[in-house]
């Protein structure tokens, strides 16, 4: 997979519009389509779930990155990728049984993330880095589109691409929340190969126009 991807994310999206936002994500230069997925248990919120994914999948000719913010997230991967997920990423601190999970995605065909809380150190990955196709850094705590960038996320892509490198991994670092025009360039720098972003693409008047900004 190439890199300097930018995956923005349908949480901020105009919901009563949906289909038009996903027209708009297919003309522009997004590269993947970033769903996430809220249970109102491991994150405060609830978003959606399985019709939405659904529909997203028969309208959008992205890649389809779904990140599950759920409890127990083992019982509901099959019926994502049976549904069109092109990768699914779990939560290193909702599951239980991880290395079980990943194989699990990866069996059923997708290419399958661990997804780091901002609290959570990256050695945690130590013992699974070598079976994941991506790392998620969470910059904000998730739960919400639209907080702030948290800063000690640039020190953990530093240390995930030594973990990566030191383990022969080929893994790509994904970094999702706070994302902005201003941050972008420094994330792909500091070594992000995808960047979600939420509100910096949808509360703009030019959506595509943020987007390709967002690659350079
Ligand atoms: O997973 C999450 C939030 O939990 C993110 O994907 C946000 O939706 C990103 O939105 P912005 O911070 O870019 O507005």
């Amino acid at each position: 997979m190439k890199t300097r991807l930018i995956a923005p994310s349908l949480l901020s999206a105009d919901f009563g519009n949906l289909q038009r936002d996903i027209d708009m994500l297919n003309h522009s230069q997004a590269d993947w389509l970033h769903v996430d997925v809220m249970d109102g248990r491991f994150v405060p919120n609830i978003s959606f779930g399985f019709p939405v994914m659904k529909t997203v999948k028969e309208h959008s000719t992205k890649f389809i990155d779904v990140h599950l913010m759920i409890v127990e997230p083992e019982k509901y991967v099959e019926e994502f990728i049976d549904l069109g997920a092109d990768l699914v990423s779990v939560h290193y601190e909702a599951s239980v049984h991880l290395h079980r999970t990943i194989n699990l995605i990866q069996q059923k065909g997708a290419k399958a993330g661990v997804v780091l809380n901002p609290s959570s150190p990256v050695l945690l990955l130590e013992d699974i880095i070598a079976e994941v196709d991506l790392v998620l850094l969470m910059s904000v705590n998730p739960g919400f589109g639209g907080q702030k960038f948290i800063e000690n996320t640039y020190k953990k892509i530093a240390e995930t691409k030594d973990l990566i490198l030191s383990n022969n991994s080929t893994a790509l670092i994904e970094v999702d929340g706070g994302v902005n025009l201003d941050n972008a360039s420094k994330l792909f720098a500091a070594g992000a190969d995808v960047l979600v972003a939420g509100n910096a693409v949808f509360s703009s008047d030019n959506p595509e126009k943020i987007i390709e900004l967002l690659k350079f």
